[in-house]
Parts: structure tokens; sequence; C-alpha cells
């Protein structure tokens, strides 16, 4: 078990925020002017001058070197002797002059060294050497085997200074952007194996070197000691790249591919920190001094194969070799990188060598030789007018002159380099110079150019670390605690190596610590106390260890046991499974059925919707036709009752004529029977000759007026009445008057009533008659009600003075005629009664369903209910028909003639 930090993080800003935090910083102060921020501390470019041995013995040398920073120029006629000369001496001042015995190392020493020291305190610097052709720039850049350049020294007392704190291959990873990603170490192991197998393979990947080359071994070996001020609690890796500019184009020279691939023309980016990158340069990560030459000789094989293709000249192009630094902090242990990107610090080391400076008059090019000058003077050129401007701008800092655009992009070798002018870092240049007199003139240029150009300004870069709050001496601490494991394991502690590492007891350990060195004899005490401690620990841990296998075995059986009941379980749910596999099989079987039926189901209930809805235009259909139907059954009905009526009419009307007819003979009978009476007593009687006259004429009248009456009943019954109405009353009186004995009862005018005196009515009506059901009644106050009238007392029982016969009929038009035959019952002398009739009232109920042969009356506003109120006699005459005149007269002679016959009997 790793333990985790004890030590709580702090913020931590990356270099990139700080940086960013420092510029607003200024800005601020700057536009606010306000003086407590202290301004930025600047230091001029360092410009450093070497004078090369003069190429041959013979030559005349111009430059002569006053002391360590001081040159003199002599013009060639004035060095010969010329006293007349134009051009005078003049005296340049540099940082540093190297005079022509300088050695590589001196060289390194005063100008390279400290741009290392930069680089490992995480500052930028950039470093050009410059010159006119032959003056020795690649010389003091590169070197040769016997006289190693600066860029072999750097990467040497590089190596030398960072090796014990080198992370392992591929920990930090480029992430084409100029920045860098940490992996984890299982994804960097991942790397180096891909990496292996590129190699194995033979394919594309890193350079296939040679373990040991001699040439390169010499080359790398500078035995410089390592330098001071590094952080020993970071991890370091260095990547390196290795680019040329010809003719204002970038070309990659470490990329993989093809020397057609390394041609292609590569673009100048800006980074998230606002620094200048080619992007997608190779960027290789290199692990030793030689792995970084050999990438160097790849990459100047590369450019002279190009420059063969091109035609080129390599003094013509500008190399610029990248030397990159990346740190990060270990964590708590000192034992790997902190996995946070935002904790890595990049360094850079720019090593430019220039092309040369001369004029294209005096090298007397032509062509693309000219064209390869122009574009290198340009560049040069750019290079000159961006140091200007960028002195002038800073003396005028303050001033009321506006500041000069510095035209950084008119060059790929200025662009690239922007940020060190505009940004910070160090800057130093080395300027190259052939002491030879044919060189004076572009010598004379080139150091004018070197002494303006220590007059600009670069702000110092600041260290910038993530402070992530752990402890300083971790991996010293980590260190220690390895050495005291190693030493234990050579003691015969083979536990020893399963210790982890406790940075914490390493501190407890030494009062001093981590101030003294590995190899210091506090060192060795804490080695010494930290095994005993170790030692202890180890027993203890053995001891824990039974302890921890006694339990483990106790768990294992356990465990096995555990095993068996789940072995048993599996099988279990194995059968189970498949158990459930079949019942889910068939469910799904069912649900598939199920889904049929439901279809089915669906279909018919469709049809069943059909169906009902059918059967509602059926029964709909039925209703209708039932509707008829019964319209039709009402209408005959109807008409069964219109023929019902007309039937009991008829047989009415035939009853009653078979009944006149037998009352016809009974009378004739009777008359016979009186004649034969009369006949008898005329003959027994005495008085015949006085008797038979009036006898004779009695029963004559008699006779006549029974014929006469019955001819009158059958030419009609109101002819009858009213003919006995006007006629009867003379015969009754006649009666009365001269034969009231034997004769027809006369009316007895005495018992005759006034209208006015009470009205007693004897309503002689039909047993079942039909109901009138109308507003307008017939108003009797007093009446009794007869069905019959067989007897005398009928008439005259009830004392009653006022008879009605009611009559009612049907026609065949259905409707019913109620007729009121009102008459004066009036006593006869006899102590009979005679009815004499003086009114028909005749109501008339029409039927409510007009018959469709029947014509509507013209006048029915009254629903035809009641036509006619109260019809004189006369009128009554035109408008009944014969039928009913029979049947009233036959009713009214049932009581006439019962009193007859009671008369005839008395
Ligand atoms: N300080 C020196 N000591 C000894 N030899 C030197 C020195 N400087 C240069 N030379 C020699 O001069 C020759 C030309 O030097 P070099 O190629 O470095 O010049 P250069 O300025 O790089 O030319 P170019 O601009 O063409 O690249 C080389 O053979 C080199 O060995």
């Amino acid at each position: 078990m790793k333990s985790t930090a004890r030590t709580p993080m702090r913020v931590v800003r990356t270099p990139h925020q700080q940086r960013e935090m420092r510029l607003r910083t200024q800005t601020s102060s700057e536009s606010n002017g306000s003086e407590n921020i202290p301004p930025r501390p600047k230091d001029p470019v360092s410009v450093f001058c070497r004078v090369r041995p003069l190429p041959s013995e013979g030559d005349l040398s111009c430059i002569t070197v006053k002391n360590s920073t001081t040159i003199v120029l002599t013009p060639p006629e004035q060095a010969l002797g010329n006293k007349h000369c134009v051009l005078k001496e003049t005296q340049c001042i540099f940082k540093h002059v190297f005079e022509a015995r300088a050695t590589q190392q001196e060289v390194f020493t005063k100008v390279a060294q400290p741009l290392v020291e930069n680089l490992i305190r995480g500052r930028n610097s950039l470093l050009f050497t410059y010159g006119v052709t032959g003056s020795g720039k690649t010389f003091t850049m590169t070197g040769d085997i016997r006289h190693r350049g600066i860029m072999p020294r750097c990467l040497d007392v590089l190596f030398r200074t960072i090796s014990d704190y080198q992370t392992k291959k591929y920990v930090f990873k480029p992430d084409r952007l100029n920045g860098f990603e940490i992996l984890s170490e299982a994804d960097a192991l991942l790397e180096r194996q891909q990496e292996m197998n590129q190699r194995f393979a033979g394919g594309r990947g890193p350079l296939k070197r040679k373990d040991s080359d001699p040439e390169l071994a010499s080359q790398a070996s500078c035995e410089m000691p390592p330098l001071q001020g590094i952080d020993e609690d970071n991890m370091y890796a260095v990547f390196i790249t290795y680019v040329e500019v010809y003719n204002n184009s970038v070309y990659d020279l470490l990329e993989d591919g093809g020397i057609q691939k390394s041609l292609q023309s590569k673009i100048i980016r800006e980074d998230a920190n606002h620094n200048m990158y080619v992007h997608g340069v190779t960027e290789v990560e290199i692990k030793s001094v030689e792995e970084a030459i050999e990438y160097f000789q790849i990459g100047q094989k590369r450019k002279r194969m190009g420059h063969t293709v091109l035609n080129a000249e390599s003094s013509r192009s500008h190399s610029v070799f990248n030397i990159r630094l990346v740190q990060a902090p270990t964590d708590c242990q000192g034992e790997n990188v902190v996995q946070d990107k935002r904790t890595i610090t990049v360094s850079q080391l720019s090593l430019v060598d220039l092309a040369g400076s001369e004029r294209s008059s005096r090298t007397k090019n032509t062509g693309m030789r000219l064209r390869e000058a122009g574009n290198i003077n340009n560049s040069l050129m750019t290079l000159r007018t961006c140091l200007e401007y960028l002195r002038e701008n800073q003396l005028s800092a303050g001033g009321n002159v506006p500041s000069k655009k510095v035209p950084y992009r008119d060059a790929k070798i200025t662009h690239l380099f922007k940020n060190y002018f505009d940004g910070e870092g160090q800057v130093s240049m080395i300027v190259c110079v052939n002491p030879r007199a044919e060189d004076f003139e572009e010598n004379t240029q080139v150091i004018k150019f070197a002494e303006m150009t220590q007059e600009v300004q670069i702000a110092r870069a600041t260290p910038m670390k993530a402070d992530l709050g752990l402890t300083p001496g971790r991996r010293k601490a980590n260190k220690l605690f390895k050495i005291a494991v190693n030493n234990l394991n050579d003691l015969g502690y083979t536990d020893a190596q399963k210790l982890d590492v406790d940075v914490g007891l390493v501190y407890t350990l030494g009062p001093n610590f981590p101030e003294y060195n590995l190899d210091s004899p506090e060192a060795e005490d804490t080695i010494e106390m930290l095994m005993q401690y170790l030692v202890q620990r180890i027993e203890k841990r053995k001891l824990l260890c039974e302890d921890l296998d006694a339990r483990l075995d106790n768990f294992r059986s356990l465990l096995m046991q555990r095993e068996k009941e789940n072995l048993s379980l599996r099988t279990e749910l194995a059968s189970l499974k498949a158990v459930y596999k079949q019942e889910r099989d068939r469910s799904l079987a069912l649900e598939n059925k199920i889904r049929v039926h439901e279809s089915s189901i669906d279909v018919l209930n469709n049809k069943l919707g059909n169906r009902e809805r059918q059967i509602d235009d059926l029964t709909r259909k039925l209703r209708d036709q039932q509707n008829l139907l019964n319209k039709k059954e009402q209408e005959k009905e109807h008409q069964k009752k219109k023929f019902d009526s007309k039937l009991a009419v008829e047989v009415d009307r035939r009853d009653r004529l078979h009944e006149l007819k037998h009352a016809k003979l009974q009378n004739k009978i009777r008359v016979k029977d009186e004649k034969l009476k009369l006949l008898s007593n005329i003959i027994t009687s005495d008085d015949l000759a006085l008797a038979k006259l009036p006898r004779s004429r009695s029963i004559d009248n008699l006779t006549e007026d029974k014929d006469s009456q019955q001819a009158a009943q059958q030419q009609g019954v109101s002819g009858s009445i009213r003919t006995g109405t006007a006629t009867a009353t003379p015969r009754t009186d006649v009666y009365s008057a001269a034969r009231v004995p034997r004769g027809m009862a006369a009316a007895n005018r005495r018992h005759r009533r006034s209208r006015s005196a009470g009205e007693k009515w004897i309503e002689h009506r039909a047993q079942n008659p039909v109901p009138l059901g109308t507003v307008l009644q017939p108003y009797l106050k007093n009446r009794k009600s007869i069905t019959k009238l067989t007897d005398m007392k009928d008439l005259t029982g009830h004392n009653a003075n006022k008879y009605m016969l009611v009559s009612q009929e049907a026609d065949t038009d259905g409707d019913v005629e109620t007729k009121l035959f009102k008459g004066n019952i009036v006593p006869t002398c006899g102590g009979g009664a005679q009815v004499i009739f003086d009114d028909v009232e005749c109501l008339k109920q029409k039927s409510p369903v007009p018959s469709p042969n029947r014509k509507r009356p013209i006048n029915t506003d009254n629903g035809g209910i009641l036509s006619n109120i109260g019809t004189t006699v006369s009128a009554l005459s035109a408008l009944t028909s014969l039928n009913s005149a029979n049947d009233v007269a036959s009713r009214c002679n049932v009581g006439i003639e019962g009193h007859t016959v009671k008369r005839t009997k008395v």
C-alpha cells in the first residue's frame, strides 16, 4: 500500500498562469503610472565576439584583440602602412572577446553554461552565432570531433546534471501543440513496448543506432562537472528538435519518412504560452548525449541530402537546434511524477547557427545563389531591423515618440524567436569574425550590428516552479531508504525488498536532513539507523506475515468451502437458467399467441362493431316498419269500426223496418179485430141504427187515422210528427169534445203547465249511449233517464211533464249524430198521457280520423263536434233521414200505442 501525501496541497498556478498574472500586473502598473511595483528586470543581449585564427599564416589581419572585452578593427590600408587611409581604426567592446587561441571549452563556459543553467532552472534562452561565411559560426556552435562545439557540450553537461533525476521514457509526451502531457507508468511502459516492437520490426520509428559508436562517444564525452541548481525533487526529460530555415522556409530535419517528406515546409505557430514553435515538428525524447548527437547527425545528413536535392550550400541556411527540458515534481514518496499536467515546467535552449552575412557583390553570386543570398540577406536584415526597432522603442519608452512595430513576421527566423525579444528569456549572440583583411568591410558591418544589439534589453525570465506544498528532499529520502533496503538485502534480509518506501522515517532520523549529500558521513549514519529500524520492522512484519498466513489459510479453507457452495449454486443456477430459458421461450410463444389472438379479437371486434351497426340499422328499419304497420293497423281498425257502425246502422234500419212491418201487420190485425168486434157489437146490439153511423164513422175515422198515421210513418217521421202535431190536436179535441169516453184520449188542458213552471224531464235513450264528451251538453235540470218505454207508468209515473228522446246514429263517415226530440207530456182525459213533440235538437260529432273517401265539411272551425243546436222542427224535416225518422217514430209510437192499447182496454 502506498501512502498518500500527508501535506495538504496548495493552490498551484501553472507557469503560464504566473506569467499571465505577471504580465497583467505589469500592464496595469504601466497604465496606472504606478511606481510602487518595480519594473521587470531586463538584461541586455549578451554579445560575445570570437576571433578565429587566420586561415593561413600569410594573411593580413585587420582585427586586434585589445583585451577580454575589446577589439580593434584596423582598415587593411592602414594595416599596410598607408598613412592616407580614409577609414579610421574602430574599437568595439563586447561582453567578452575570445581571441583565436580561445578553446571551445572556454567559449562554452563563458557563453553557453549560463544558458544551460537557465534551462535547468526553467528559463528560456537563445544563442545564435552571427558572422560572415567561414568566420567559424558552425565551428563554434557544433565543432568537430576533436573540438566539440557548444551544442554537444550543452547536452553533455545537461545530462550529467540530470542523470539521476531523469524519468523513464514516455512519461512526458509531446501534445503536438508545443506542450506536454504526463503519462502514467503503465501507459509509458506501453509506449516503450511499442517503440521496441517497431525497432525490431524495422519499420518506422526512432533511429536505429549502433550501441557504441567511438566517434560519437568521443564527441559526447566532455567530462564536465554537473551544474548546480537542479531541483532534486523534480523529474526531468530532454527533448530535441532540429529545423532548418532555407529560402525563408522551415524544414524539419528529424522528420521520419524520407527526404521528400523532410523537405515539406512547416508553418510557425504560437502556443498557449505565447511561445512560437514549428507546427508538427518532430520532437524526440533523448536519454543520453550520444543519442542526441546521433539524432543531430541524422539531421545533418538529411540537411546535406536536402541541399543536394535543392542544389544548395550548407552555409546558405539557418540551423536551429532546440533543447527542451521538461520537468515536473515527484509525488510525496519521491517515487513518481505527480500526474498533473499543470505542474509541468518546460524550458528551452535554442542554438541557432545563422547563415553567412556577406554581401552578394563580393561573392559574385548569380542565379540560384544570388536568390539564396538575397533571402539570407533579407532574413538577416530583418533580424537587424527587428533589433534596431526594439532598441529604439526601448530608448524612446516613456517619451512621446510612438513605438515602431517590430517586423518579426517578415522573416521566418525572426518570427520563430519573436517571443525571446518580445517576451522574456536570455538572448546571447556570438559574433564570429575572420580577422583576414578581405573580410574587413563585412566584419565592420557585423560588428556594428553586434554593438547595436548589445543595447537591446530583454526581460529577464523569472524561475517558475509549481509549488505543491510537498516536503523538499523526498527524492533524496527515497534514495536513502532504497540504499538501506539494498544493504539489508545484501545482509540476507530478503524481506527488506518488500518494504514500502517510508520517506517520513528518513526525515525523523537525521537532524539536518535534507541538507547533506548522499555520499556524506551524515547520510551514512542515517542509513545505518535506517537499517536498524528496518530490521525491527522486518521482524515485526514477519510476525504479522505469519499471522496473516494463518488467517489466510483460514480464509482459504473458508473460501474453498464457499467455492464448493458456489459451484453447487452455479450448477443450480445453470439448471434454473435452463428452466428459465424454457419458460421464457414458452412465455414468448404464448405472448406471440396472445398477440395473434389479440389481433384476431381486434378483427372480430371490428366485425362485431359492423354487425352491431347493421343491427342498429335493421332495428331502425324494423321500427319504421312497425310504425308503418301500426298506422296501417290503426287505419284498419278505423275502417273496421266504420264498417261495424255502418253494419250496425244497416242492421238497426232493417230491424226497425221489420218492426214497422210487424207493427203494421199487428195494427191491421187489431183494426180487423176491432172491426170484427164492432161488427159483432153491431150484430149483437139492439140499437143498431142509432149506433150504426157514429160507430162506423168512428171506426172509419179511427181506421183512417191509423192508416193515415201509418202512411205518415211510412212517408217520414217529421212529416208525421208535424202532421200529428198539427192535426192530432184538433182530432183529439174532436175526440175530447164528442167522444171522450170511447175515442182517443184528448189532452187535458188543465194539466198543461207553463214553461216557466218547474220542468221534469223523462230522458229516453239507448242503454249504452255513445258519450258525447263535448263541452256543450243538453241542460236538463230535473230529469229521469229511462231506456225503455214499455208501460204507461214509465211516462206518467214520475210526474214528468217533459219528454226527450235521444237518438244516436253513426253515418258511413264515422260521424255520430245525436238527435234530441223534445216534447210535452200531456195527460189525456182517459188517464193516459200523450207526448206532443215540439222541438228537435241535432248534435253532430265529427270523427277525428278523416276518412280517405270523405270530404271535409266546409264549416269545421269548431272541430266538427257540434254543428247545429236547436234546429226547428221545420228545418228538421229537411235535415233528417228517413231511417232516423222511422226510428224515432217507432219509439214514440210505443208510448202512443201503449196508451192506445190501454185506452182500448179501458
Ligand atoms: N576558432 C577556430 N579555430 C580553429 N579553426 C576554426 C576556427 N573557426 C573556424 N575554423 C575553421 O574554419 C573553417 C570554417 O569554419 P566554419 O565552417 O565554422 O565557418 P562558418 O562561419 O560556419 O561558415 P558558413 O557560414 O559557410 O557556415 C572550418 O574549417 C573550421 O575548422
